[in-house]
């Protein structure tokens, strides 16, 4: 994927931009910066759930193709009211898949996930970090070649963070590229590959995670790592 210039405005303001930004390979790219400087409105923008004011993004294949092999998963879970194997079975079905597979392969994830004994349960009623387990399985569950992620593990404890955490490995390791944002220093330093970190709507430093957490360039970053206020 490479975007060119991209930016989003907003009542003449400009918010975030621009941005020339190449993804490729695999792993998990980690997307940091203080609140309000951009970080969920890049993810909708690489994902296309924000419209582009400028600057253009090319897929390896068509913008439609590489849509539909992509997921999002939001801080604060969206799921139907329904039960959570209804949940899963929901965006197989509507790929077109068979029910009885829809069924497999829904419990076969619920397993994956912890969520088995609460499938018959309605999604609403349970705990937060079942809701963003079941958001992620629900994600994963078709298999998407790229998971974006804005803050998925924000509200929860170390135990649900921990869980998360563990399925994203999983799903790094079978070939799911990772675009993640995250406020929490110790879940990047375990999950990144790769470090964006935007200050004020700028792409500030861009590279290998290790380079970023050893070395960064700038006086921000630095601060910023250091557990400073930056702005
Ligand atoms: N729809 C919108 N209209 C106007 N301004 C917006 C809109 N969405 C976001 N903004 C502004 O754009 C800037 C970037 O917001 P964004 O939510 O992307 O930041 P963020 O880095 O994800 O912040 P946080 O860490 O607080 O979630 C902020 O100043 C925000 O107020």
């Amino acid at each position: 994927m490479q975007a060119k210039a991209i930016e989003s405005r907003s009542g003449g303001q400009r918010l975030v931009g621009p941005i020339d930004l190449t993804l490729d390979g695999q792993g998990a790219t980690v997307v940091m910066g203080p609140n309000g400087a951009g970080k969920t409105t890049l993810l909708q923008l690489l994902h296309g759930t924000a419209r582009l004011s400028a600057g253009e993004i090319e897929w390896a294949c068509s913008t439609e193709k590489a849509r539909h092999h992509q997921a999002f998963v939001f801080q604060r879970p969206v799921m139907l009211r329904r039960t959570v194997l209804e949940n899963l079975i929901y965006p197989l079905r509507l790929r077109g898949v068979s029910k009885a597979e829809a069924r497999k392969d829904a419990e076969e994830w619920a397993n994956r996930v912890g969520l088995e004994p609460l499938l018959g349960r309605a999604a609403p009623v349970l705990s937060g970090g079942e809701q963003q387990k079941l958001a992620l399985a629900r994600a994963l569950i078709c298999k998407p070649k790229l998971l974006f992620l804005d803050e998925p593990c924000a509200a929860l404890d170390g135990r649900a963070t921990r869980e998360i955490e563990a399925i994203l490995q999983s799903a790094k390791s079978t070939g799911t590229r990772l675009i993640l944002s995250t406020h929490d220093l110790g879940q990047a330093r375990r999950l990144a590959d790769d470090v964006l970190f935007l200050l004020g709507g700028r792409l500030q430093e861009a590279g290998p995670a290790n380079v970023f957490f050893n070395l960064p360039e700038t006086a921000e970053a630095q601060a910023f790592l250091r557990g400073d206020i930056v702005e």
